[in-house]
């Protein structure tokens, strides 16, 4: 058994040790400088050494590559040339050489000298659907944040397509290197928006030789549930509202019960009483205690058996007992069906879950724990009990609030008292099974991807994956665990987040060493962030920092002046990033009706598109895209990972601007901008993220009138599509 057990650890060890180089074999080497102390040093993605132990290859993150991304002519750091290699698979297809002291540098080479030749390339690529890592030609102002202090709050703010994202996965990878000690412990968490957004970030990592972060999205915080319903905006606002920390707090409270009228109980040879002293003192001592509710059930139980074992005693004519006879009398009154019922009734063990449902469910309950919510909102906390398992993302923060209050309840005693609902079991039931085939599907290309197909089968990856192999790591330990500290975590369109969802994060941090971008043009969600100190005042009020990004590496110029109106009519004060590219196409309008015939055409040119509309014209527009282009996917809102794969793969995507939030495309046509602008509380902020998706093309479909910085922008240009579409 034991040779068995070492050969599997072995197996294991070898086989992500073989993924890990694998997953870096891709640009591996790319970067060389011409060093006045050092010599040669080639720069890649993992350091090397020889036999000799002499290093062929130095990981980007090591101090000594650092001029590699931050010197200048003008700071050159000892470095004379910098050069950029490009590869295809193990062959040099290209050199780009940046000269950093010109007097050391031969006339031949003087005239191959093209410093921004490797990003420009980088850039001009088509898109894939997966974002890839950007070691090769990280700037200078992110590799200030990349390599930033770990300790402390970073705040890294950004237009569209400045990078932040890309940025904040490489910091990952820096600290990871940087504090392997500290954080190979702890763990790193990086939280996304959406599961489609995490399955485009997901190669990043492990194409940087990092396998061990944890990626997970709010709606995915809390172990054991999957939160996929979706509910309306102004729902959602109101739960992410930090009154909501008080009405739990009150909720709990609620649940320790103060009847009116003393409780009887009828024990056959004679009745006790629970009275209003007895509870008074037993709810003072639990109180008290400083316990959370399920914890401090216990000193209640105690009491009211105590005082009831004094009652028993003077009943049976006792009179004074010694402390044996009452634990005695005590332990036989714990056992009574009538006694445990009561103080089920009177102080119940209550999960999360069971809390919120019985709130939700509740007009009383609502009315009292709620009395600091207008009634309107209490009206939209409403939920029938008939839709119990149905959480959206917003009550998970809500869940972890509850658990917090509840405190931890033993899963033995759990069954025993038969608190968990049947339909809530079942849920969780079907969720797992649902969960179990998305992570085999994805073991398997997993395998199929590293070439490992046949060291692992795809259920034994799994199953490691879902936490339950015997070699857990870090982050499988983490994600299993509510009540993990995490040595970094890294929140991306932090924008988004409710002041309750910020709560639950900042659980996870106690040291409070985090990432966070975003930015606040972009926010849409109605609970979302107004500005940063807004946010973060409240845990780290003047201790946190902030860098900005502000060149555009995405959309092109073209694209940006459109963009850059909408931005205007949001506030006249922001100012959009400036973007490094010319793409040539200017951006067109034609009316809906042409989208299909558009799509097609779009598709033709290549790459990937993506169809943004409003999300009350997602289902009639993705329709007729579905039927006009074969493998077009519709996103459909609350996907799952595996459904976000298939949007990414796809040669057309049909969403709405929540689940495009991150993620770009080589050609975007925007459906109906009006009804996108006028869906939310933030719509121009919405439309303003759907402009600016696009690397290369962006068309604007409309028939309803456009909203008016659009209106401005297009001016009276013709549209596309009119001739053909005539007659449909
Ligand atoms: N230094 C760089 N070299 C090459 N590509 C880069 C560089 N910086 C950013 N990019 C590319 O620019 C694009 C936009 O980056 P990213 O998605 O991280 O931006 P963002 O700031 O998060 O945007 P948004 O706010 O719109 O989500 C990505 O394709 C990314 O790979």
């Amino acid at each position: 058994m034991q040779n068995r057990s070492e050969r599997d650890t072995f197996a294991e060890m070898y086989a992500s040790r073989l993924a890990r180089l694998w997953a870096v074999e891709r640009g591996l080497a790319f970067g060389r400088l011409d060093h006045v102390d050092e010599g040669l040093l080639y720069i890649g993605k993992i350091g090397l050494t020889d036999d000799e132990q002499d290093r062929l290859l130095i990981d980007w993150r090591a101090p000594v590559a650092q001029p590699f991304y931050r010197a200048t002519p003008a700071a050159p750091m000892g470095v004379t040339r910098r050069r950029h290699l490009q590869t295809k698979g193990r062959t040099v297809v290209g050199v780009d050489d940046d000269l950093l002291d010109l007097d050391a540098l031969s006339d031949d080479d003087r005239a191959t000298l093209n410093g921004e030749a490797a990003l420009l390339a980088a850039l001009d690529e088509r898109r894939t659907g997966r974002m890839r890592d950007i070691v090769a030609t990280i700037q200078a102002e992110q590799d200030r944040v990349i390599r930033a202090d770990l300790n402390g709050v970073l705040v890294v703010q950004g237009g569209p397509g400045t990078g932040k994202t890309v940025v904040a996965l490489h910091r990952a990878a820096y600290l990871l290197y940087t504090h392997r000690e500290r954080l190979d412990r702890r763990g790193v968490l990086i939280l996304g928006p959406n599961p489609t957004f995490l399955r485009y970030i997901e190669q990043v990592l492990p194409s940087l030789g990092e396998t061990d972060v944890l990626l997970s999205t709010v709606g995915e915080l809390y172990p054991g549930l999957t939160a996929t319903a979706r509910e309306r905006p102004e729902v959602a606002a109101v739960k992410g509202d930090t009154r909501m920390a008080e009405v739990i707090a009150r909720a709990v409270r609620d649940r320790q019960r103060m009847p009116r009228k003393p409780v009887e109980l009828a024990l056959g040879r004679y009745t006790l009483t629970i009275d209003r002293p007895m509870l008074d003192a037993a709810r003072h001592k639990a109180s008290r205690s400083r316990r959370p509710h399920n914890q401090a059930r216990a000193v209640f139980v105690r009491s009211v058996l105590n005082a009831l074992a004094r009652q028993a005693a003077k009943k049976l004519g006792r009179g004074l007992i010694d402390e044996d006879e009452l634990a005695d009398l005590r332990e036989e009154l714990r056992t009574e069906p009538v006694v445990k019922a009561a103080l089920n009734r009177l102080w119940p063990y209550l999960t999360p879950q069971r809390l919120l449902l019985g709130l939700y469910g509740s007009p009383e309950r609502l009315a009292h724990a709620a009395a600091g919510l207008t009634p309107e909102e209490r009206a939209l906390l409403r939920r029938d009990p008939g839709r119990a398992s149905e959480w959206t993302e917003s009550d998970v923060p809500l869940l972890d609030e509850a658990a917090e209050q509840l405190g931890e309840i033993d899963e033995q005693v759990l069954r025993a008292t038969a608190l968990q609902a049947e339909e809530e079991l079942a849920a969780a039931r079907q969720a797992e099974e649902h969960e179990r085939e998305a992570e085999l599907a994805y073991a398997r290309e997993v395998l199929e991807l590293t070439g490992l197909s046949d060291v692992m089968e795809a259920e034994r990856l799994a199953e490691r994956q879902r936490g339950q192999g015997p070699y857990l790591t870090t982050a499988e330990r983490a994600a299993a665990d509510r009540t993990w500290a995490y040595g970094h975590v890294i929140v991306d369109e932090a924008q988004e987040l409710s002041p309750m969802a910020w709560r639950a994060v900042m659980r996870r941090v106690p040291n409070r060493s985090m990432t966070i971008v975003g930015d606040i043009a972009q926010t849409g969600s109605a609970a979302g962030a107004r500005s940063w100190a807004e946010v973060l005042d409240p845990y780290v009020a003047g201790r946190w920092r902030q860098e900005r990004l502000t060149v555009n590496y995405r959309t092109p110029v073209e694209l940006m002046e459109v963009a850059a109106r909408v931005l205007a009519a949001i506030d006249p004060a922001l100012r959009a990033p400036a973007s490094v590219r010319e793409g040539g196409v200017r951006p067109w309008t034609a009316p809906v009706a042409a989208l299909p015939e558009l799509v097609k055409a779009e598709v033709g040119e290549g790459g990937k598109v993506a169809v943004v509309v409003p999300d009350a014209l997602l289902g009639p527009l993705g329709e007729r895209v579905s039927a006009a282009v074969d493998g077009a996917v519709v996103v459909a809102p609350g996907t799952g990972r595996g459904g976000g794969a298939a949007a990414l793969d796809a040669p057309v995507a049909v969403m709405g601007v929540t689940d495009a939030k991150g993620l770009e495309f080589d050609a975007v046509l925007v459906a109906e901008p009006g009804g996108i602008a006028a869906q939310s509380p933030r719509g121009l902020s919405d439309l303003y993220v759907a402009l600016t998706r696009a690397t290369q093309r962006l068309g604007v479909l409309y028939d309803e009138p456009l909203p008016r910085p659009l209106g401005e922008a297009f001016g009276d240009l013709p549209r596309r599509g009119h001739m053909s579409t005539n007659g449909l």
